[in-house]
């Protein structure tokens, strides 16, 4: 799915990725964890083909970046980030937003099949919003519009999901609602995915692995349990960290100073 071997990023004087080992199976869905400016957006411009590496090769999806067309790769890829709410167009209705995932279009200038329109209807519901499908989307909710990105992306099937923190922004009602439709969509699809995100308490059940970055590297991978440990989380955010599992999902509390 994903293999990252040895990546290293050079800008100037500076290493921002040291050395990047990752690899991302069948089926598995990876939460990228580690503190303000580590690297973790810039692994995820690596898999997605807008970055390169200084030294370090990318596989992804069973091609090597610099040997493929990229673009051919990101239409399998299904992308949220913070950019794209920026590019989208906010008078535009709902359903249109998310029609506009079939092939990745930020408008649609074509006529739109009966059979297109009612798959965009059946993922808006799976996401709890079948009945905002003609309201505007700049006059929807900041966990609404993420909600409906998400319907957006699975309208090309994507083979892997990729996301840079999509709860950012929202309260506590709304992030748990973003989650929840999350986990439902995906609980009958068997995509592989690398979510970041900065708070551990959206590891849902869904989520089967962590890395942990630190200062360009990643400093620990493997399955939740073995990598969410007070060790392992010192290691990267230099903090004592206790961590409770609680519902199949983790919750930390910050120990009192060093
Ligand atoms: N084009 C660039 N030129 C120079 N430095 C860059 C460039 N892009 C990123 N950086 C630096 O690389 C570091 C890693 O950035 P990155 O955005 O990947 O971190 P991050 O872990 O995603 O951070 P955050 O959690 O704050 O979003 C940062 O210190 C950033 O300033």
């Amino acid at each position: 799915m994903i293999h990252l071997q040895h990546l290293t990023l050079r800008r100037g004087e500076r290493d921002i990725l040291k050395g990047v080992d990752l690899q991302v199976r069948d089926g598995e869905r990876w939460v990228l964890l580690g503190r303000n400016g580590c690297g973790k957006s810039t692994v995820l411009e690596m898999i997605t083909g807008y970055m390169f590496p200084t030294s370090g090769t990318v596989d992804v999806l069973g091609h090597r970046f610099g040997q493929v067309d990229v673009r051919e790769i990101r239409k399998k890829i299904g992308n949220i980030g913070p950019a794209l709410i920026d590019k989208l167009v906010l008078r535009d209705p709902v359903w249109e937003i998310v029609v506009g995932g079939i092939n990745a279009y930020l408008r649609i200038y074509e006529q739109v099949s009966p059979e297109v329109r009612e798959q965009a209807q059946a993922e808006l519901a799976r996401v709890g919003l079948a009945a905002l499908s003609e309201q505007p989307f700049g006059t929807l909710s900041q966990g609404e519009r993420k909600k409906v990105l998400l319907a957006r992306t699975m309208m090309a099937n994507p083979d892997l999901l990729i996301m840079d923190e999509p709860c950012a922004g929202l309260d506590l009602f709304e992030r748990e609602r973003f989650l929840d439709s999350l986990q439902r969509i995906l609980d009958d699809r068997s995509m592989a995915m690398l979510y970041v995100t900065h708070h551990i308490e959206e590891i849902i059940p869904l989520f089967t692995h962590v890395a942990l970055m630190a200062d360009g590297r990643i400093v620990a991978a493997g399955p939740k349990r073995d990598v969410l440990t007070p060790e392992l989380l010192m290691s990267a955010y230099d903090l004592p960290i206790q961590v409770e599992w609680q519902d199949e999902r983790p919750w930390i509390r910050v120990g009192k100073g060093r």
